[in-house]
């Protein structure tokens, strides 16, 4: 690598000490991009666009009070990471989990950047959340720390300044709570954030986005190769809204799905999930083990997905959750096909074995941007006034996934005709911000 790529690399690991994730977000990208703005575009580097764009430009942390069902007094951590506004409004989902850290959001952000700007829509990027756990707590809980939450948030976003969304621990239950208490202090009934319940200027599909959208891809992908997703074994990671819209759809396509999973362990079905199976997965609550009392089917605890023989692999849980032995693993099966639901879940060294191999990979940023799209959408509808069906938003979201995998193809096309889906990612995100970057001067 280039003399640049290692000075911007040392340089993002001096400014941002002991954020492992955020790092390796900047790594996977500067891989594909140092080289392409060396040989296309080289004012970017005069004008430091790859400094800036891995500077967010602002990041707002707060405190969160709130009180448990018992009175007993909790202090949280909530974040905001304003990364990148240059193609519109910071737009990007809000996380709560223990794991919740700055490197961690920083990472998700920066992903966010690219994705948002691949899927065409004018979006800027941004991600947030809070160190909470949801596990175990009371609806009414759930509504104090929301409410808590945003009454600081409330005053750092807007409908055009920045509109965040659900992500891990943060579905429509969620997005409902933050939305009253958002109304409730600005009285002003606003799109100002996107997952909202249909009945109340949501969009029809967005829960199920993330999931089709990732299916359209895979779909596209493999037509491209002339394959198609019927009667193939599809191996899913997660339990959450991701997995189950992604397992739905697998199944509608005429695949095999045979596992789900959670940070506990993975349920193997060697029969392949039925919607009713998969709608009792919904109803455990996390108890994953119970699925076995009810139909025949192995759980093993402790254990991924990832150990089954496959066809294709979609990883929809978290970062980091699929590794270079579970790759190694999946290859050594007859793996052809991975393609991500979640962000960043393949490990650095995990990618690598993946690229070395000739089987498709799929990167998160451009194979789960369905859902951020359909959030896309949901603010275009707010602005209207309108509601679309959920036939026409699914059809936007379906051209929207195939445009993406377009431009990975354009983007990532090699030498020897092969294409590589995450440098496509990576550069076709790239040149869109890059130059509304240069248009808006030095900000
Ligand atoms: N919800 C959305 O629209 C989008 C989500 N994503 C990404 O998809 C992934 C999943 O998000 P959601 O389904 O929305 O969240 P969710 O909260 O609905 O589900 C997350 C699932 O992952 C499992 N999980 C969490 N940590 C785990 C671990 N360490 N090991 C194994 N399983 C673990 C949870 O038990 C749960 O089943 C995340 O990486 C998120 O950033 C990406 C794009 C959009
Ligand atoms: O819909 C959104 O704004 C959030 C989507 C998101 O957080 C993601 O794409 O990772």
């Amino acid at each position: 690598m280039s003399n640049y790529f290692k000075s911007f690399i040392d340089d993002v690991k001096a400014r941002n000490p002991d954020q492992p994730e955020f790092l390796q977000a900047v790594k996977e990208v500067a891989e594909d991009i140092v080289p392409y703005i060396t040989e296309n575009a080289p004012e970017c580097i005069d004008l430091k666009l790859l400094e800036r764009i891995v500077e967010p430009e602002r990041i707002i942390s707060f405190r969160i009070v709130w009180q448990d069902d018992g009175n007993n007094v909790h202090v949280n951590r909530g974040y905001r990471v304003q990364m990148n506004s240059a193609l519109g409004p910071y737009k990007g989902g809000l996380r709560f989990s223990t794991a919740v850290n700055l490197s961690v959001l920083k990472f998700l952000a920066f992903e966010q950047t690219f994705k948002n700007s691949l899927t065409g829509l004018p979006l800027g990027a941004g991600k947030g959340g809070a160190d909470f756990d949801p596990k175990g707590k009371s609806d009414n809980e759930i509504m104090r720390f929301c409410q808590s939450f945003m009454t600081e948030l409330s005053r750092h976003i807007g409908a055009e300044t920045d509109v965040p969304a659900g992500d891990i621990g943060v579905g429509e239950r969620e997005i409902g709570y933050l939305f009253g208490q958002y109304k409730r202090l600005q009285n002003n009934f606003t799109g100002v954030l996107t997952g909202k319940g249909p009945a109340w200027a949501g969009s029809f599909i967005r829960p199920e986005a993330t999931g089709f959208g990732l299916l359209y891809f895979v779909e596209r992908m493999l037509y491209e190769h002339g394959e198609s997703l019927k009667g193939k074994t599809v191996a899913i990671s997660g339990a959450g809204n991701v997995a189950y819209y992604a397992a739905l759809k697998a199944i509608s396509m005429g695949a095999k799905v045979i596992t789900v999973s959670n940070s506990n362990g993975t349920v193997y079905d060697a029969n392949g999930f039925s919607l009713e199976k998969l709608d009792f997965v919904n109803s455990l609550n996390r108890n994953l083990q119970a699925y076995t009392e009810r139909y025949a089917a192995e759980y093993h605890a402790g254990k991924k997905p990832w150990q089954f023989p496959c066809d294709v692999a979609l990883p929809c849980a978290t970062q980091n959750e699929l590794d270079e032995h579970d790759a190694r693993q999946l290859l050594e099966n007859g793996c052809t096909c991975i393609a991500e639901g979640a962000n960043m879940p393949c490990t650095d060294d995990a990618v690598k074995i993946i690229q070395q191999s000739n089987i498709y990979y799929a990167p998160g940023k451009a194979a789960n941007a369905g859902g951020v799209a359909v959030s896309g959408l949901e603010m275009s509808q707010n602005r209207l006034g309108q509601q679309w069906s959920a036939d026409k938003v699914d059809g936007k979201l379906k051209k929207i996934m195939h445009d993406i995998h377009d431009t990975c193809v354009h983007y990532g096309r090699n030498k020897n005709g092969a294409v590589n889906y995450l440098k496509g990612a990576n550069i076709g995100g790239f040149v869109k911000v890059a130059a509304a970057m240069k248009a808006q001067g030095l900000v």
